[in-house]
């Protein structure tokens, strides 16, 4: 067997289309032009990378960029502050901070300084929450948000499915786990202390890995047939998958690069286009 790639590159290239349309009608009706603050801490070379990712996608879709870049010795209360700061701010529609920050800092009390309606990345508790109880007017964390529409758009019914995710980050995850529940898969966490992982990667139908660790999922291990979402984003482009492996064994596959990474951005991008249209509609 040989698996189908899922194309995530040109499914979030229509997503990042329809959204710049979106942005371009909201601007032209209301002269509200969609604005996403991004908050940078310390140079971690990835983050910076990704940071200017998302700004230049910004900037295509017709979305207002704004970045607000602090030094590594920035404490908790100074980052709280600005991030309150741009909570307060009417002209700034979403508020990402990009993960992670220094170890000095309490990222979670960052994350939580994030106004429900403009936390278009999707990392708060409240934002969890109603994600978890299935409420529309919260944000959908972006890389679960975009692995879910990714399945969408291949077909895949999690319905019934069992569906391992490996990993349990508050970020991705667990949001995921529980998107997947909401639409009726059976689903199991695994984790670093999880007995026998082979065993419950073996029983998947929807495979999720989303631990960080290059490679670290083996193809032997993998259900012929099974769909394989690797969330992994590690140096070089290795995701977490065994990526030759599971292209002899997964029916679908997202590729790294060009499956879940840009989905991420692209759900990033939609849901501050629909926070700017929130906003223009109060
Ligand atoms: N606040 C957040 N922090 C982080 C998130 C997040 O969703 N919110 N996710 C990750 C990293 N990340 C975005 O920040 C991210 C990583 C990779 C990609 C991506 O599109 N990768 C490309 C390849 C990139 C390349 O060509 O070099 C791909 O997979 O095709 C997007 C976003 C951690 N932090």
């Amino acid at each position: 067997m040989s698996a189908e790639l899922m194309n995530g590159t040109e499914l979030a290239r229509e997503i990042v289309d329809r959204s710049a349309e979106r942005a371009r009608i909201l601007v032209a009706e209301t002269g509200v032009r969609p604005c996403l603050a991004t908050v940078i801490v310390g140079d971690d070379p990835a983050s910076v990378t990704y940071v200017a990712m998302k700004r230049r996608r910004c900037a295509k879709a017709g979305i207002e960029s704004r970045l607000v870049s602090l030094p590594e010795a920035t404490t908790t209360a100074e980052l709280v502050a600005v991030i309150r700061g741009l909570s307060d701010d009417p002209s700034v529609h979403g508020i990402l901070l990009q993960h992670p920050v220094p170890g000095h800092i309490d990222e979670r009390a960052a994350f939580e300084a994030i106004a429900p309606a403009k936390d278009v990345d999707g990392v708060t508790m409240w934002s969890f929450a109603a994600m978890a109880f299935g409420q529309a007017d919260g944000f959908v964390s972006c890389t679960p948000g975009g692995i879910m529409r990714l399945l969408d758009a291949y077909g895949v019914d999690p319905a019934g499915k069992r569906a391992v995710v490996v990993g349990r980050s508050p970020i991705l995850g667990k949001p995921m786990g529980m998107l997947l529940l909401a639409r009726d898969a059976t689903v199991t966490y695994c984790h670093s202390r999880t007995v026998d992982l082979s065993a419950e990667i073996a029983g998947a139908d929807i495979l999720v890995a989303a631990v960080g660790r290059p490679e670290f999922i083996k193809g032997a291990d993998i259900k012929p047939g099974a769909v394989v979402i690797d969330a992994g984003y590690n140096p070089g482009n290795v995701g977490d998958v065994d990526a030759e492996g599971a292209r002899e064994r997964a029916g679908l596959l997202t590729p790294v690069p060009g499956g879940v990474g840009p989905m991420t951005i692209a759900l990033l991008l939609e849901q501050t286009v629909v926070a700017a249209e929130r906003s223009a509609q109060r």
